[in-house]
């Protein structure tokens, strides 16, 4: 069977992309006569983590702000869970966690009562595919907390306060979840264990989840995609391997064969590794494969932005920084 096309037939409306958890396009915000953001644009789909990278005062905290909801943009498009944060309700809010870069209150309640208490602020909202709140035992133990469950707010640790911020912004199962510098504080292991629960959310939960860090090395391990904010606009969005990539496209082989010191660079390692090791197999000594890092293609690609300098400048930055 052929499908006709009348004409004049209005087209059948495109039904709503579960699927598209955020959709910002020309966001733009403006404190006083400051513009802040210009034109920020990105969309984020269910079960992606993305970092939020950028300098001090590039305009972060503020694009999470007007994404949660919390502060009103200036212009733009903006569509979180399928709804403009301006107009969200409670039950579009309980879809969401947030971490902030701190609060302090609550400081005499138990660690297990606050939890106990927020989590019963969700569980109105719970659907057939979402069981909220997240139950307090399984989470106090998702999180590392459940030795200090019965201690007060105000005797935890700075890492243990963090881990229980963690646990406030996941309380209520959320869809969505926006982690403001969540690590800042946490020792290597807690570190980990965190970087842990965040693919586990992402992978068997499909959370979306955005985050804003300063540890290229954090983001690297955790983002899909890494989003570079720089001079009010998102300057790259792409996987960690991808802006690497986009600063050096070459890679660099180093290795050693009858204690000769060998340095080849190469488009295409594998295929050159293919053919070293089938000629020379174990001859080859001490081999290293080095790719420009995400802080090497964060560095060119900010600098190339804020000196205005374009056009392979980002690669020569690199190049530079790597023969340290
Ligand atoms: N309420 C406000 N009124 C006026 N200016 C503000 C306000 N909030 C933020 N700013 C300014 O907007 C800019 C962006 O701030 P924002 O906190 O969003 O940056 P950020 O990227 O999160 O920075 P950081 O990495 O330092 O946390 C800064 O220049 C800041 O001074």
């Amino acid at each position: 069977m052929t499908t006709v096309e009348l004409p004049g037939a209005a087209a059948a409306p495109h039904p709503p992309d579960e699927d598209l958890v955020l959709d910002v396009r020309d966001l733009r915000m403006r404190y006083g006569s400051v513009d802040v953001l210009h034109g920020v644009d990105f969309t984020a789909r269910r079960g992606e983590v993305l970092a939020l990278l950028g300098p001090n005062g590039a305009g972060k905290t503020t694009t999470i702000e007007v994404l949660e909801g919390f502060r009103m943009r200036s212009a733009g498009e903006v569509r979180v869970l399928g709804v403009d944060p301006g107009r969200g309700d409670e039950r579009w809010r309980a879809r969401m966690g947030v971490v902030l870069q701190s609060w302090r209150d609550h400081g005499k309640w138990r660690v297990r009562e606050v939890l106990a208490h927020l989590g019963a602020y969700y569980a109105p909202y719970a659907t057939e595919r979402v069981r909220r709140p997240w139950p307090v035992d399984d989470l106090l133990d998702t999180v590392g907390l459940a030795a200090h469950a019965g201690k007060r707010v105000n005797q935890l640790s700075g890492g243990q306060r963090r881990r229980l911020d963690v646990a406030v912004g996941i309380v209520g199962r959320p869809e969505l979840l926006f982690l403001d510098e969540p690590t800042v504080g946490f020792d290597p292991a807690a570190r980990r264990e965190f970087h842990d629960l965040v693919h586990r959310l992402a992978d068997l939960d499909d959370t979306t989840i955005l985050l804003t860090t300063h540890d290229l090395d954090e983001a690297e391990k955790l983002a899909d995609r890494i989003l570079i904010l720089a001079g009010g606009r998102i300057i790259a969005d792409g996987s960690p391997d991808a802006l690497a990539r986009r600063v050096a496209g070459d890679v660099e082989i180093r290795w050693t064969r009858d204690g000769q010191r060998f340095v080849h660079s190469t488009a295409d390692a594998t295929a050159f590794l293919r053919d070293l090791l089938r000629e020379h197999g174990d001859g080859v000594q001490e081999l290293e494969v080095r790719r420009a890092s995400l802080e090497d293609a964060y560095m060119a690609l900010v600098y190339e932005q804020e000196s205005g300098v374009r056009g392979g400048t980002a690669a020569r930055v690199w190049q530079q920084g790597s023969q340290g």
